[in-house]
């Protein structure tokens, strides 16, 4: 194995792990914030590693296309490019191809598009995608996949989980491999357990550092994503990390990793706290109510981060409703940590065994309101 991941303590399905890599270890389970271009939106890399990240995603989609990989290559890779000390995963640039360029066309030999900035034509094939990766220089690295929006029938669903197979094997073929680094495969098969099933083994067979389960969050409702993991995760091995693609909102993140879940990325904190939204241990709040214009308090007043300790909800309700830079730095670096520290109870709890009680605490904090 090329990235060594111990699990150091369980709690029913859950895992508290540790996952070594060329670029730092990261504690598991793990939310990891989105840097779609190269950028953490709003933050520098010293304002995201006091939130608490270890590790940060890229975006082979947004990159290939500006500046190029080719040129982030010749600037000494992405860690350089963006003073990101720590890991980044990069996702393979598929699910960016379906959901935002133009004149998509998926066939057995990759996706074909046209770019959304200025219509340029490409092709994006695994062994492309992985080139791309390692230009990048991603630590871990993610095969390309089809992933369909939910509700597909199942036909549809099995055809992509199959062709997401065979691109796997053909992305495990292309990758070149170094100590540190690693090559995640993704599960697909909508909500239906025994594609789901069918897609564990075959990756299983074909051999990955880490598993992700994609196709989800694309639609279906909390109730049938934890149902889908609950059929999902029992057949991955158990001493190799689980990633859980686009999820989510803290309460998905709480039900995941009671699932068997060790890392997540979701754009939510980022881009609603740039619209406004905070969340709290005691549920959500936008700042940009009328009810926050004259409230001097902070945002939370249990929360560490550089909002909560120096300014008042009145102060962030005037620069968000003002559109004011400092808006977005402010929201994007208090919901950063708040999933960052949320992340910390997660870990702290499966180790002392207490996992239930802290989810209980959890939803009961959600649900008192009063914010
Ligand atoms: N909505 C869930 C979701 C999100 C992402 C994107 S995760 C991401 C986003 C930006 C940067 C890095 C990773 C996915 N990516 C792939 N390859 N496959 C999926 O099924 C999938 C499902
Ligand atoms: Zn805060």
């Amino acid at each position: 194995m090329t990235l060594r991941f111990t699990v150091s303590a369980t709690d029913g399905a859950a895992r508290r792990g540790r996952l070594e890599t060329a670029h730092g270890a990261i504690d598991t389970p793990a939310f990891m914030p989105v840097g779609t271009a190269a950028t953490v939106k709003a933050m520098t890399p010293e304002a995201v590693v006091e939130t608490g990240a270890q590790i940060i995603l890229g975006n082979t989609y947004h990159l290939m296309l500006r500046p190029s990989a080719e040129r982030v290559a010749k600037l000494g890779g992405l860690h350089r490019f963006m003073n990101w000390p720590g890991p980044i995963l990069t996702d393979s640039g598929g699910f960016q191809v379906m959901s935002l360029s133009q004149l998509n066309k998926v066939s057995e030999a990759g996706v074909s598009f046209q770019s959304h900035i200025d219509g340029a034509k490409y092709d994006l094939t695994p062994e492309r995608s992985i080139e791309i990766q390692h230009l990048l220089d991603a630590t871990i690295t993610m095969q390309l996949d089809e992933c369909v929006k939910l509700p597909a029938d199942d036909k549809r669903v099995s055809e992509a989980m199959q062709l997401s197979l065979r691109w796997a094997e053909r992305c495990k073929t292309a990758f070149k491999l170094r100590d540190g680094y690693g090559l995640f495969g993704i599960v697909q098969g909508g909500t239906n357990g025994a594609l789901r099933e069918q897609s564990a083994k075959g990756l299983i067979k074909t051999g990955f550092d880490g598993y992700a389960v994609g196709g989800l969050a694309v639609g279906e409702t909390q109730a049938e994503m934890f149902a889908t993991l609950d059929v999902t995760t029992p057949h991955l091995p158990q001493d190799r990390p689980r990633y859980l693609m686009g999820v989510g909102k803290p309460s998905d993140l709480v039900g995941a990793v009671q699932r068997g879940i060790d890392m997540f990325d979701c754009v939510m904190p980022t881009r609603s706290g740039r619209n406004g939204q905070a969340f709290t241990r005691r549920g959500t709040i936008n700042i940009r109510n009328a009810r926050h214009a004259e409230d001097p308090r902070p945002i939370d007043e249990h929360c560490r981060c550089p909002a909560c300790r120096n300014y008042s909800r009145a102060y962030v309700h005037h620069l968000v409703r003002s559109d004011e830079i400092l808006g977005s730095m402010l929201m994007t670096a208090h919901n950063l940590t708040y999933y960052q520290d949320v992340m910390q109870g997660l870990r702290a709890a499966i180790a002392e065994g207490r996992l239930e009680a802290f989810a209980a605490g959890f939803h009961a904090g959600e649900a008192s309101g009063d914010i």
